[in-house]
């Protein structure tokens, strides 16, 4: 007999987590399932590991750039100090009890299951069954995108999870995949010491910024040794026991110790039961209305939603399906416009809404902004490692910003102010009228207004 719920919440990743804990909180009857880690990729393979990564191989760079600036320093990388704090810090060793006892704490029901959906309003876990009275709400996330490539499958590639996970670095490694994975990843080996190829099939690295973003990075990547081959795809892959070799469309050939396949990811939904819900299970992510609302008594939040796969869209979907299934007056509504995202190379890379393609491809009328952060006066003070933009997106019909890139060495701090103008719409007239503090690295934001 199916136990009776108020809801049950399908995946317990940073999406599911959030909104199974405040459903709880709440007072409603929630049961949360999960099969592997509560907490999902983030804390355990993605965001907080890859940053601690990061932290330490800007660490070296930082290092390297006291020379001519303030003395002479050397530094010799050594990776074993990063893998014991993701693994003491980040991670639990991979555990995630307190992250569970959190859970239970908030008032959860915690079943350590793969779920599959019944029917309308039941969820099967294991041998148990759940009828939710209120609804499901679907958070199972996205896994990596491996690409059909002849000879790929079978050979012991990396996924982020092996990357995260790595103890000895390897001497050399091909990176599949410039997107923000590959670019940040690649960084961080790289600075370690690692030799690295990245191979990335669009023209451009971090092919759907702006393309000032993508020349950056790969200036920036190329600056700490790593070789790039943009605009062409793998079409083999061979793996002898101790090193890959890639062969790449125009004949070319890449080797490399490891592999890392960055190329995306896909949400996997097929065995879930959507069809049980009328929810297409074949589609590439689940469709949801502006109050992520996916089906009668179906709420899908996170990644699999496809709508930005970043920890803070799957907070802020959360956030929105816990007040509809509350019943919350005047509830928040989902809005897309102003989606923030960084990618965390140094210089960093933050955007905001639209890219100037995109507008344009919106059919608005545009104009565009752009300022070189070494140009600015505190780019100027800061010298070594000051590379970087501030590049705007007016709607001239409008008079508002619909996005902005901010990039350099606090560009993702840079971009808040950025987040602001284009989620509120405050007129352009009016962001020009602001006192930037001089010398920050963000009065560069005024510097690009008068570029307009
Ligand atoms: C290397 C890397 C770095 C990243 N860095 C950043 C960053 O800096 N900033 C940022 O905003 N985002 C970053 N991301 C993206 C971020 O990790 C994801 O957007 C976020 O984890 C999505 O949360 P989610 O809850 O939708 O899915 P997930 O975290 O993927 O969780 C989904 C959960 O559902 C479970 N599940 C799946 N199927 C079922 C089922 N049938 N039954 C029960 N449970 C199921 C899975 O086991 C999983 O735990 C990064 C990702 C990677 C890989
Ligand atoms: N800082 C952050 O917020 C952060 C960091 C890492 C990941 N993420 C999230 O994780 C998601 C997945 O990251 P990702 O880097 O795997 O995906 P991505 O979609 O960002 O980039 C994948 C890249 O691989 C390329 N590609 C695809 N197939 C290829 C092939 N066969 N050969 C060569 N190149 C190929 C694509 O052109 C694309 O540029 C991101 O979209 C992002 O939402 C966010």
């Amino acid at each position: 007999m199916a136990e009776q719920v108020d809801v049950v919440v399908i995946g317990l990743g940073v999406g599911g987590e959030e909104a199974s804990g405040r459903l709880a909180e709440a007072g409603l009857n929630v049961v949360g399932i999960e099969p592997r880690l509560v907490g999902g990729e983030c804390p355990y393979y993605g965001c907080i590991p890859s940053k601690m990564m990061i932290r330490a191989a800007n660490l070296i760079a930082e290092t390297r750039r006291v020379d001519g600036m303030a003395g002479t320093a050397s530094v010799q990388p050594d990776w074993a100090p990063v893998a014991q704090r993701i693994r003491d810090e980040a991670t639990d060793n991979w555990n995630d009890q307190v992250a569970v006892d959190r859970l239970v704490k908030k008032g959860v029901t915690f079943v350590r299951e793969h779920a599959t959906i019944t029917g309308p309003r039941t969820v099967k876990a294991g041998d148990r069954e759940f009828e939710a009275s209120k609804g499901i709400v679907v958070a199972t996330g996205t896994v990596p995108l491996v690409p059909p490539i002849d000879g790929l499958a079978g050979t012991p590639f990396w996924t982020n999870q092996d990357a995260i996970r790595v103890e000895t670095l390897p001497a050399s490694l091909v990176v599949l995949g410039g997107g923000a994975i590959g670019v940040e990843l690649t960084q961080v080996f790289a600075r370690f010491g690692v030799a690295v190829t990245v191979i990335e099939g669009a023209e451009r690295i971090l092919a759907m910024e702006e393309p000032e973003s993508g020349d950056l990075a790969r200036e920036a990547l190329e600056r700490d040794g790593v070789t790039i081959t943009t605009g062409v795809h793998a079409s083999k892959v061979a793996y002898d026991g101790n090193e890959f070799t890639i062969t790449l469309d125009d004949g070319r050939t890449v080797t490399g110790e490891k592999l890392l396949v960055a190329t995306g990811r896909r949400v996997d939904i097929k065995g879930l039961g959507l069809d049980q819900v009328g929810i297409d299970a074949d589609a590439r992510k689940i469709e949801v209305d502006e109050h992520v609302r996916a089906a009668d008594g179906v709420w899908a939040v996170g990644d699999v939603t496809g709508v930005g796969a970043f920890t803070h869209t799957a907070m802020y979907q959360a956030n929105i399906a816990v007040h509809d299934i509350l019943g919350t007056q005047n509830a928040p509504l989902a809005r897309y416009h102003a989606m923030p995202r960084v990618t965390f190379t140094d210089p960093e890379i933050g955007a905001v809404g639209l890219t100037e393609k995109q507008a344009r491809e919106h059919g608005l009328n545009i104009a565009t902004g752009l300022t070189q952060i070494p140009s600015s006066s505190r780019g100027w003070i800061h010298k070594a490692g000051n590379e970087g933009f501030i590049k705007l997106v007016v709607d001239t019909d409008r008079g508002v910003l619909v996005g902005a890139t901010s990039a350099g060495p606090t560009g993702g701090e840079v971009l808040s102010a950025l987040a602001i103008a284009v989620h509120a719409a405050v007129p352009v007239h009016s962001l020009q009228q602001v006192i930037y503090a001089y010398p920050t690295f963000h009065r560069a934001i005024g510097d690009a207004l008068k570029d307009l």
